[in-house]
């Protein structure tokens, strides 16, 4: 990127390093993989393709986003991971082994291995905080003082002490879904499903769990998949993203890089509500063709790169004057992902911009 200022944003890494401890008990385990996966409901109603050709792996330690509209098929592929769905074509496979063929034994030992967390948090309300935390481990046979222990440390993992003998009925949204992650990590496991964990959250508290699960997926190491209908809690948290739409992959890759120049009208649909417009007046005034020569051309450059843009070296480059009219720039996984909107004068030769840029259109240079 000739010309940039090397300013770039702190990666991904270097973040974490001063925001988290060193990983406590990093695992090795966690990694998924669907092969080909389909999956067809069939009820009175016909016959519901809800996935096709499902094919891709998520890497162990991994922070793996799924969005798609309503319908897309975003639970039942989440919901494949832990057998809680079986698919009817294709395979699932966790660390490697095909869960098919487990039988009663072999699912419940793969369920204590994956924690999942629920959009209204499925708590009991006539047991305390600490009863809901304890129960999985209940049902496991954990002998009493080990529940105990492991209860209090997950509590404290998640920031809850002081809450052990409250009921849910008296807490606030962001503490019962901290409760259900307690719940989800009492088993210590390797994956952690998230199902549409933040849309019942304010914006405040929905922050507020997103910093937590990246917290605790740097420092145990856990694998998290979540599912989303929206693009900000990708932008979050995510190291990668699958976008999903009628059930098929519309695309996947890095969150930066899909965010920076998405490929799938689906994604594009997805992305807009983070999207600025145009300032009005602007719009308002805006031919689609320069009607005198004087007039100024609007620009949008895309920007993706890993330095933030040096606007007096934009103005040599486009060989005449520019003015910044719109930037919105997002750090996202050590890259300043975003857009810049332009006035450039008469003569600009938009070709020299080292950035992907497209012309809005023109408007008077003395409006
Ligand atoms: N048990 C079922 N029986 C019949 N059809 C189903 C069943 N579960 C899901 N479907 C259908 O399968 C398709 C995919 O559903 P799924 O719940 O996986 O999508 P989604 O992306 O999670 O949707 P949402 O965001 O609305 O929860 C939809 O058309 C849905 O109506």
């Amino acid at each position: 990127m000739t010309g940039a200022i090397a300013i770039g944003f702190p990666t991904q890494t270097e973040a974490g390093a001063r925001a988290a401890p060193v990983a406590e008990a990093r695992k090795s385990g966690g990694s998924v993989r669907f092969e080909a996966l389909g999956k067809t409901y069939v009820s009175s109603a016909g016959e519901v393709q809800a996935l096709r050709n499902v094919t891709l792996e998520v890497s162990a330690g991994e922070i793996f986003g799924i969005i798609g509209r309503s319908g897309a098929g975003k639970s039942s592929l989440l919901r494949s991971i832990n057998r809680l769905e079986s698919p009817t074509e294709g395979r699932v496979l966790v660390d490697g082994a095909d869960i098919a063929g487990l039988g009663e034994a072999g699912l419940m030992q793969l369920r204590r291995r994956i924690g999942m967390i629920f959009q209204h948090f499925n708590l009991l309300s006539a047991k305390t905080v600490r009863e809901n935390v304890a129960l999985p481990l209940r049902i496991a046979g954990v002998p009493r003082h080990e529940v105990d222990r492991r209860v209090d440390e997950v509590l404290h993992l998640v920031g809850l002490e002081g809450k052990e003998d409250t009921y849910p009925s008296r807490l606030s949204g962001g503490q019962k879904q901290r409760v259900g992650i307690a719940r989800a990590l009492v088993n210590r496991p390797e994956i952690l499903l998230c199902d549409e964990a933040t849309s019942a959250l304010d914006p405040e508290t929905t922050l507020s769990i997103l910093q937590l699960l990246r917290d605790i997926n740097k420092r145990l190491g856990l694998t998290i998949i979540l599912i989303t209908h929206e693009m900000s809690v990708i932008r979050e948290i995510c190291h990668r993203v699958l976008v999903l739409e009628r059930g098929q992959i519309a695309e996947t890759g890095p969150v930066w890089q899909v965010f920076a120049a998405p490929q799938h009208a689906a994604t594009q649909a997805l992305l807009r509500p983070l999207r600025r417009d145009l300032p009005a007046d602007l719009a308002a005034r805006l031919t689609a063709r320069a009607t005198s020569a004087t007039d100024l051309q609007v620009v949008e450059l895309s920007l993706e790169g890993d330095a933030l843009p040096d606007l007096a070296a934009l103005a040599q480059q486009s060989g005449g004057p520019v003015r910044l009219v719109q930037a919105q720039v997002d750090p996202i996984q050590g890259h300043a992902v975003g857009r810049l909107v332009l006035l450039v004068g008469p003569g600009a030769d938009l070709s020299k911009l080292p950035y992907r840029n497209r012309s809005l259109g023109y408007v008077a240079a003395n409006d």
